[in-house]
């Protein structure tokens, strides 16, 4: 049994639809989040399933039974909010215990309960403090405490960490990790992070325009895009995609030649498969992840395959230094280590191994498998 069912899920507001038709099986204890750019309809999507926005077409089932027409309280749901929605009223015992209060849940388990739920968040010396005498990380450990308490079949989390500074964000992106390895609920996030989506999901939901695109691991979106639109949005920088062409040498091996003059006569071998041959002459995009990178030394392997290029522009970001070169139509980077000797102006050489790159159609957009890639 899944633990969340969407079945063809669609949502219009007026003739507008902005959800078209989305099916997605959640396991039981998985850990989902949904990413993709503003837009996209990530938040509509997790209102549907908290029942806080109705759905125009489609099922939405929760641990087997359908949610359709049961109200928000009743679908044994709980919901963090980025805005942690506390009330300012009530101490932090107050807050957390307030959904059990009305359950009827006897005093001395709620007291049980939120104090368990106080001490896995380290809020047990805050627990008679009022909201207004909390940092936004606390305030939120509140609001995630009082989620806990309810035990629901399944958390719904709304961007709960966007309004955390870095520091707190990773602190407590952490102890949201360690919840749910601790708790074995099921999850689905919802953020613009990417670093948040590809550490604490076991899977990715990847939308785009309300359809999805990608439904996989961390590892199998980011290692094995399912289109050019998920290669380009998961990373960052993004994966460099370049357009070229499938071609053959005279003694019939195949290579794809990339069509940008300002990066040499690129030459990337291809594996004499059949999804590569019967594409030959036609369009392909070409995909390399900036970190798959390195600048060609005196020694550098042979078998590697070259790019050179112009470095427009370098950024140090303290562990990297993330190089951009410029070229008609689009711009390389590549994912130094910080002690790369590379300047603005630089002219140089990268090498890369062909086994790492990804391959797609220019037309559909779509992954193109084959052994080189999988
Ligand atoms: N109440 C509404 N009436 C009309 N259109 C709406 C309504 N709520 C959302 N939309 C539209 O639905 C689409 C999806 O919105 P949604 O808020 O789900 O996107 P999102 O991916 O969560 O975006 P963001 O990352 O910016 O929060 C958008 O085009 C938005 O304009």
């Amino acid at each position: 049994m899944s633990g969340v069912s969407l079945r063809n899920v669609r949502k219009s507001y007026g003739n507008h639809e902005v959800i078209h038709g989305i099916d997605l099986e959640i396991d039981p204890g998985d850990f989902i989040v949904f990413v993709g750019p503003s837009g996209c309809g990530k938040s509509t999507l997790l209102r549907m399933i908290a029942g806080l926005e109705g759905i125009t077409d489609g099922t939405i089932s929760i641990e087997g039974n359908v949610v359709n027409d049961v109200p928000s309280p009743q679908r044994g749901i709980s919901m963090v909010f980025q805005s942690y929605a506390l009330y300012p009223h009530m101490t932090v015992q107050q807050n957390m215990a307030f959904g059990l209060k009305l359950r009827r849940t006897p005093i001395e388990r709620i007291k049980e309960t939120v104090g368990a739920a106080a001490k896995s968040l380290q809020l047990d010396s805050y627990i008679d403090r009022f909201p207004k005498a909390l940092s936004g990380g606390q305030r939120q450990r509140v609001a995630i405490g009082r989620a806990i308490v309810r035990e629901p079949k399944v958390f719904l989390f709304d961007e709960p960490l966007s309004n955390l500074d870095a520091a707190l964000r990773n602190q407590t992106r952490i102890e949201i990790a360690r919840l749910h390895r601790s708790m074995d609920a099921t999850m689905i996030y919802v953020t613009h992070d990417q670093i948040e989506a590809l550490t604490l999901a076991t899977k990715i939901a990847v939308l785009k325009d309300g359809v999805l695109q990608q439904f996989a691991t961390p590892d199998e979106i980011y290692n094995r895009p399912a289109n050019v639109f998920v290669a380009g949005f998961m990373g960052a920088p993004p994966m460099n995609l370049i357009d070229g062409t499938i071609e053959e040498t005279a003694d019939g091996e195949l290579h794809i030649r990339l069509a940008r003059k300002e990066l040499g006569d690129v030459l990337i071998p291809l594996k004499n498969v059949p999804e590569h041959r019967k594409r030959l002459g036609q369009p392909v995009v070409f995909g390399l992840r900036p970190e798959a990178i390195s600048l060609a030394a005196e020694s550098s392997d042979a078998s590697l395959s070259k790019i050179e290029c112009k470095i427009d522009y370098v950024e140090v970001t303290g562990a990297d230094r993330i190089t951009v070169c410029d070229f008609s139509e689009g711009r390389m980077f590549a994912r130094l280590p910080a002690g790369a000797d590379v300047s603005e102006g630089d002219q140089v050489t990268f090498h890369f191994n062909a086994d790492n790159i990804s391959l797609f159609d220019k037309d559909t957009g779509l992954r193109i498998e084959s052994a080189q890639n999988a």
